[in-house]
């Protein structure tokens, strides 16, 4: 299946078929016409997958130029920022090539932040190889990495130029690393599309259908994004779950919550406080919470002191001088943008 989307720099193809990593080498060689390909790649990705996508390139006669990144979210920062720079410098990489991010949502948001900002910008192909990078991150352009200070603190849009999504490489993630990936999925459901919502309830029925899931949630994700490039309205409704998910991350140093893990507390504590202030339909938390719970991604509330979550809330992209934009559910599958005056901190609201 191809999904094609329209953004203001560049329409790009997202191609969506189970096995298509295998023709890797074929589609890189017609993309590139000849000019260079650098690879950057997940270190476990690489472990798995590298040795074959060697041989496919040079079977395409394609040399095989890449950086290896440690696995995590800590990789997601301006050091590693730097030695991809250094690394393309020294492959006298040009703005005709392109480079590759072979690997989940950090290695595609921090590649891609280096292909937006290396030469003012070349070429991208993003190759998700997580259920989240699949059905969110390696579409709609945000890239960016993280600061000390907070979350995708430093980074733009920018589209890539091709994306391609094999379902079958997620054979090899470890369950909970998937499950981070369904908390993005269920986002969509909430938020968007309560058939596909109540669809996830049957696991069973999940697995056969996943390719039909990864692209019903990447063209939700296409849609919002072709309406709102620029996260001014409507795209704010995919940071369902991440106001509150982004303070839990960082409170924690990105290391005892995994981002999908995060969005999914995030989702779960905006929709008991909206529930509880007759702003959703009755049930509708329940409903939330009875799937989050199918798939290991109900937590015991974190807690975090108000005024660091203050702090971190203050630098929520989503807020201007006085004011916050929440994103919370009227009921499963209709989301809507709340504008609250920061001194309300709906957040903690009772
Ligand atoms: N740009 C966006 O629109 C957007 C959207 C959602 C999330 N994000 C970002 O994505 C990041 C999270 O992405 P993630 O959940 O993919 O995490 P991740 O990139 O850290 O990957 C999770 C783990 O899976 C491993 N892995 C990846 N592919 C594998 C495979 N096929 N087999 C085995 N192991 C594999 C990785 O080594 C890593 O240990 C966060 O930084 C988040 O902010 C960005
Ligand atoms: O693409 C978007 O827009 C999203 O909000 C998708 C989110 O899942 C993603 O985590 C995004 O990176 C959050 O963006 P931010 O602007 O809040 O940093
Ligand atoms: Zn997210």
């Amino acid at each position: 299946m191809v999904i094609n989307v329209k953004a203001s720099t560049r329409n790009y193809d997202i191609l969506i078929e189970d096995g298509i990593f295998g023709k890797t080498g074929e589609i890189i060689k017609n993309f590139a016409n000849g000019t260079k390909v650098f690879f950057v790649i997940d270190q476990n990705v690489f472990d798995i997958f590298g040795e074959n996508l060697k041989k496919m390139l040079e079977k395409n006669g394609i040399e095989f130029l890449y950086f290896v990144l440690p696995s995590g979210e800590k990789s997601k920062c301006g050091k590693m920022l730097f030695k991809i720079y250094s690394c393309l410098a020294e492959n006298k990489i040009s703005r005709k090539d392109t480079v590759v991010a072979l690997g989940g949502g950090v290695c595609g948001d921090l590649t891609g932040f280096a292909a937006a900002t290396f030469l003012r910008g070349v070429r991208l192909i993003q190759i998700p190889t997580t259920l989240l990078a699949q059905v969110d991150s390696s579409v709609g352009g945000k890239v960016a990495i993280d600061l000390p200070e907070g979350k995708n603190l430093a980074g733009c849009f920018y589209p890539p130029h091709l994306v391609v999504i094999d379902p079958f490489m997620l054979k090899t993630l470890p369950e909970s690393v998937f499950n981070c990936g369904m908390a993005e999925v269920i986002k969509y459901g909430a938020i968007y599309d309560k058939v596909l919502f109540d669809t996830l309830c049957d696991r069973e029925n999940l697995s056969a259908n996943l390719e039909k899931v990864i692209a019903r949630c990447v063209d939700i994700k296409r849609i919002i994004v072709e309406n709102d490039e620029f996260d001014t309205g409507e795209r704010m409704l995919l940071n369902f779950g991440h106001t509150y998910g982004h303070v839990v991350e960082k409170y924690f140093n990105y290391e005892k919550y995994s981002h999908g893990e995060a969005v999914a507390i995030g989702m779960a504590h905006i929709t008991k406080i909206s529930e509880e202030n007759g702003i959703c339909e009755k049930g509708t938390y329940d409903a939330l919470k009875n799937l989050l719970e199918k798939y290991s991604l109900m937590f015991d509330e974190p807690e975090i002191p108000r005024e660091s979550a203050e702090e971190t809330l203050l630098l929520d992209k989503k807020s201007g001088t006085d004011y916050i934009n929440y994103v919370v559910l009227e009921k499963i599958g209709k989301a809507k943008i709340l504008k609250l005056n920061k001194k309300e901190n709906f957040l903690w609201k009772n």
